[in-house]
């Protein structure tokens, strides 16, 4: 069995087509020749500050965005087969965590229906086999079962992204792509998000790529850092020594501006 995720010279660029006129577009190189590996059951952190590709890259491993050029090995399936299975074969072998748990669930939905989504269209379970394992999800992400009959506007930003966790799960796909998970909390429910995660992840036996901008966050729950900068991967490995020892200029300069967790590096 190979890692979960396979990456290599990955590119992604936007426009550049002609315009009406005639004139060359300008062209914006997202992504620009990425390699990395994601290890089964590992957490790897992508730091990067804003505009260094890190969404591009997610969205393009979650079947969102098509790749320019380049190749990803999914679970072992290589990518433009996986898509040209569909959104089912996608969805039940990688999963997208949104930042914004709240806009992610739909305000006219209960969380029950919210949950049945995955479960009947990707799943194709019928009805008991759903409600058994709603609640399966519901007590996986500790939350009281009457959760499934409310709405999202009932719960706080920390327990909507363990709702959107719970989602993310329901198909059993075992990558999750976690795009700024607990940016939108608060420190202390930060804490505890991270928690759950780090504990799903051992249960389940799941693999995290876990993008964030923010280093504590970061170094607290990742096993290795990449670390991006304009579309590409200037360094990578163990976050402890990353964090401790880094070797390029680029992962000095964002260290350094985080004081929080390099007190001696200012
Ligand atoms: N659909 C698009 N069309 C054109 N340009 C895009 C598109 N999506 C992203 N870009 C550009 O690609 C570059 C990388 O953006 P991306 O959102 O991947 O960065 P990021 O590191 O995730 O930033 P942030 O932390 O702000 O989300 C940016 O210059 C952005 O403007």
């Amino acid at each position: 069995m190979n890692d979960a995720v396979q990456i290599r010279d990955l590119v992604k660029t936007f426009g550049g087509g002609r315009s009406l006129f005639g004139r060359k577009a300008s062209e914006v190189r997202a992504v620009r020749g990425i390699s990395l590996d994601l290890q089964r059951g590992e957490t790897l952190g992508i730091v990067g500050e804003s505009g260094s590709g890190k969404s591009t890259l997610a969205r393009m491993l979650v079947g969102l965005e098509a790749p320019t050029a380049g190749t990803m090995l999914i679970d072992d399936k290589p990518w433009p087969e996986l898509a040209a299975a569909g959104t089912r074969a996608f969805g039940r072998t990688i999963q997208y965590v949104f930042q914004d748990p709240v806009a992610s669930l739909n305000p006219r939905k209960t969380i029950g229906d919210i949950l049945d989504v995955p479960l009947r269209l990707l799943c194709g379970y019928d009805a008991s086999r759903r409600a058994a394992r709603k609640r399966a999800l519901i007590d996986a992400v500790q939350m009281p079962m009457d959760t499934l009959e409310r709405y999202p506007h009932e719960f706080s930003g920390g327990q909507a992204q363990r709702i959107a966790i719970a989602r993310a799960l329901a198909a059993e796909a075992s990558i999750l792509v976690l795009d700024e998970p607990v940016s939108a909390l608060d420190v202390s429910v930060q804490a505890q998000v991270l928690l759950l995660l780090q504990q799903l992840r051992d249960d389940l036996g799941l693999s995290y790529l876990f993008i964030s901008h923010d280093l504590a966050v970061v170094e607290a729950i990742s096993d290795r850092v990449a670390v991006m900068y304009l579309g590409e991967v200037v360094e990578m490995g163990p976050a402890a020594q990353l964090f401790a020892a880094p070797q390029h200029d680029y992962t000095r300069s964002l260290i350094a501006s985080a004081p929080r967790l390099t007190p001696d590096a200012a």
